[in-house]
């Protein structure tokens, strides 16, 4: 897909936000020059946006040290709010690169349900095929039979081979059967579904806990990755998730979702502040191409709207 039309789609999907923040920053600049007033409405409106409170005073102190009486404009204004949001994005934008020598990469996928874990998997791994990598995907959700189909329909539907085991089963030794099988074929990259059980913070961590020790005797490097995959539409809620996942599952980098139809997508910059994690990509729809590369530069102007 060409630059263009990638960056046309991110636009659409993100407008809502965009809208948001750009709408909540109309009207701010009152005397034409940044004094304290500008700046007390420029950081409610951050706030109001989501980008969480922290983010919003950083946001304002870089502001005053750059321009504090200086004459600005609306669209001065946007686009140096712009700069600051990259500011804060640039470092966490890491891409989630096959490297893992031996093969496969395992990467765990965790997520409380419908939060776009099994669609984004699909979409990882399809992603992966398009660099030529050869993928497999496993079943490690167990807990309910539907996830393990759904799961299924979409190793089909992309055509990667896919390990799974009964309703109820022991997600640990699935995961063992799958890389051993990936090792054996020689796959690329194991992106594995995990049960999605928030509720029972205990359960959930032994469940991982079994999954990495079964890992490590396959491989100590094993798993190389813990995305933890989050839905833009629960907005603070995103961020309580990504302390309890950090507690429980060791998260080694973010995926949010559903990017498009909210205007809560300054939860990004939330998260990206307050946690300093990777995020390695953004969900802007419901098709395997709905997967993007996470532009730090790019989804800050959307979301200024100055793009
Ligand atoms: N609009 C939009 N919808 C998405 C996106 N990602 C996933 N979805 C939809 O969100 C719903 C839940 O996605 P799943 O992938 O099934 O979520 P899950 O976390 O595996 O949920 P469970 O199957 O309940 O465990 C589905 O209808 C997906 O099509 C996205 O980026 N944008």
């Amino acid at each position: 897909m060409s630059e263009t039309s990638w960056s046309e789609r991110l636009f659409g999907g993100f407008r809502k936000t965009s809208d948001r923040l750009s709408e909540n920053l109309t009207g701010v600049v009152g005397t034409a020059k940044l004094d304290d007033a500008t700046l007390d409405d420029v950081e409610d409106a951050l706030i109001v946006s989501d980008l969480g409170p922290s983010a919003a005073a950083r946001i304002r102190a870089k502001l005053a040290e750059k321009r504090f009486g200086l004459s600005i404009t609306e669209r001065e204004l946007k686009e140096a709010v712009a700069e600051e949001i990259a500011a804060i994005l640039r470092p966490v934008a890491v891409p989630l690169e096959v490297t893992a020598f031996p093969r496969p990469q395992v990467i765990l996928v965790i997520g409380v349900n419908g939060s776009g874990k099994t669609t984004t998997i699909a979409k990882l791994g399809h992603w992966f095929q398009e660099e030529d990598y050869e993928v497999m995907l496993a079943a490690g959700d167990t807990f309910r039979a539907a996830a393990i189909g759904q799961l299924k329909i979409w190793a089909d539907r992309i055509g990667a081979p896919i390990v799974t085991g009964p309703e109820g089963g022991d997600p640990a030794s699935i995961v063992f059967d799958a890389v051993k099988k990936a090792t054996e074929i020689g796959t690329d990259a194991l992106i594995v579904d995990t049960a999605g059980r928030l509720q029972n913070k205990r359960e959930l961590m032994d469940e991982l806990a079994k999954i990495r020790k079964v890992l490590g005797r396959l491989n100590p490097e094993a798993p190389h990755d813990v995305v933890l995959v989050l839905d833009a539409t629960n907005g603070q809620n995103a961020l309580s998730q990504i302390e309890i996942f950090k507690e429980v599952a060791g998260v080694t980098g973010l995926i949010m979702t559903k990017l498009d139809g909210t205007a809560r997508g300054g939860v990004l910059v939330a998260a990206a502040e307050q946690y300093g994690l990777p995020i390695h990509a953004i969900g802007v729809g419901e098709t395997l191409d709905d997967l993007r590369p996470f532009d730090p530069d790019l989804v800050a102007r959307v979301i200024a709207g100055v793009a």
